[in-house]
């Protein structure tokens, strides 16, 4: 009872990345709890899930296998999540800042009275005294949803003192996906579908679906070469992909790139884009507003390309080289095509 829960999505059989990112910080936030970490697979032809789930710490799996789970329509998925949690009354549930985890999630917590905080960055427990209502109370280990709030202007710390679950949606890439033990048991329930789902539920037949494959693995990446405002040009653009073919490196970008026309929307890297750590991350042109920031500054060696040596991003960087692009990146392409002969 009182555990910590994460909705895991599942695609086809196969337990998707985001899940399994929220598995491991679930595992943290349930030792700092000393509770236990339980998942929720839900879908079609789950034998064998559980191991796609037992090596990040889990201690119990609740399996809802059934003809009319996969593909993921809402009211079947929120009926049996709503009604396992009123037999289990969590204390925390996390959800993937999905299409399927915003749709789930605020039905969820609307059903169970309960708050909910989209997109956090951070997750952490903290007790602390707050004053609600004029009535002054402590309140012990306490999730605290951690998130940009008011354009990015601030980092807000959301707490949910008085209602369970708490609850919270991370985007993919925002936690570190992290085995704790390959040989990790918990414990396989393997719940009566019609018990938690009424017939009635079973609303949305869908005839066919389309899955789009991804263009590049810029998640995936252990190189990133990004381009902010000050590449200039969609053509400067075409030197950075130039560079990252020659350093077999993923090309990223800043949202004032993106929206300047210069590359595909996909690739933008920070707060409303994509979460990268790649082990080397350069920098051409990008200020280092904190929206971008936090979409990369956990890579490992971070270099700046600036004509502006007081830019914010010099600041985190490990090398920073103080030039233009048109001067560097052509000076970069030379000497990696001459070395790669
Ligand atoms: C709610 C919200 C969400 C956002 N989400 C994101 C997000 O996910 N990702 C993101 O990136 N931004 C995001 N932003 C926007 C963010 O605030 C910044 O506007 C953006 O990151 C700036 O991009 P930039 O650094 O490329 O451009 P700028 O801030 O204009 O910086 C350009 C940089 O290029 C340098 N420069 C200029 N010319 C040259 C040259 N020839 N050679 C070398 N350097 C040069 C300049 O010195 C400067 O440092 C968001 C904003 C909001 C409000």
């Amino acid at each position: 009872m009182n555990n910590v829960f994460v909705y895991c999505e599942i695609e086809g059989t196969t337990v998707v990345d985001v899940s399994l990112e929220l598995l491991s910080k679930g595992r943290k936030l349930a030792n700092t709890l000393g509770v236990q970490l339980e998942c929720i697979c839900a879908g079609k032809g789950l034998d064998g899930i559980e191991k796609q789930v037992f090596p990040y710490g889990v201690d119990k799996v609740h399996v809802f296998d059934a003809e009319g789970l996969f593909p993921y329509t809402t009211n079947p998925h929120a009926s049996l999540v709503v009604n396992l949690f009123k037999e289990e009354q969590p204390q925390i549930c996390l959800l993937g800042a999905t299409v399927i985890g915003r749709d789930l999630g605020p039905r969820i917590s609307s059903a169970m009275h309960s708050g909910l905080t989209a997109d956090c960055t951070e997750l952490e427990i903290d007790s602390f005294e707050m004053s609600i209502g004029g009535v002054k109370k402590f309140y012990e280990n306490q999730l605290c949803q951690i998130r940009p709030a008011f354009g990015g202007n601030i980092v807000a710390t959301i707490v949910n003192p008085e209602h369970r679950p708490q609850m919270a949606t991370v985007r993919e890439g925002v936690m570190k996906k992290e085995i704790v033990d390959p040989n990790y048991k918990g414990e396989v329930v393997k719940h009566d579908v019609a018990k938690y789902v009424p017939e009635t539920e079973y609303v949305v037949k869908v005839l066919e679906r389309h899955v789009e494959k991804a263009k590049h693995n810029l998640k995936g990446a252990p190189i990133v070469v990004a381009g902010g405002y000050g590449m200039g040009s969609k053509e400067n653009f075409d030197m950075l992909f130039e560079l990252a073919k020659e350093l077999h490196a993923e090309v990223g970008a800043s949202r004032a790139a993106v929206d300047a026309g210069f590359v595909d929307h996909d690739r933008q890297i920070g707060q409303t884009g994509v979460t990268v750590r790649p082990k080397v991350y350069i920098a051409f042109g990008i200020s280092g507003q904190i929206q971008h920031l936090a979409g990369m500054q956990d890579s490992g060696i971070i270099i700046s390309v600036n004509s502006d040596p007081e830019a914010p991003i010099n600041a985190i960087a490990d090398y920073v080289i103080n030039g233009t692009v048109e001067e560097v990146l052509p000076k970069m392409i030379k000497y990696y095509k001459a070395n790669n002969k």
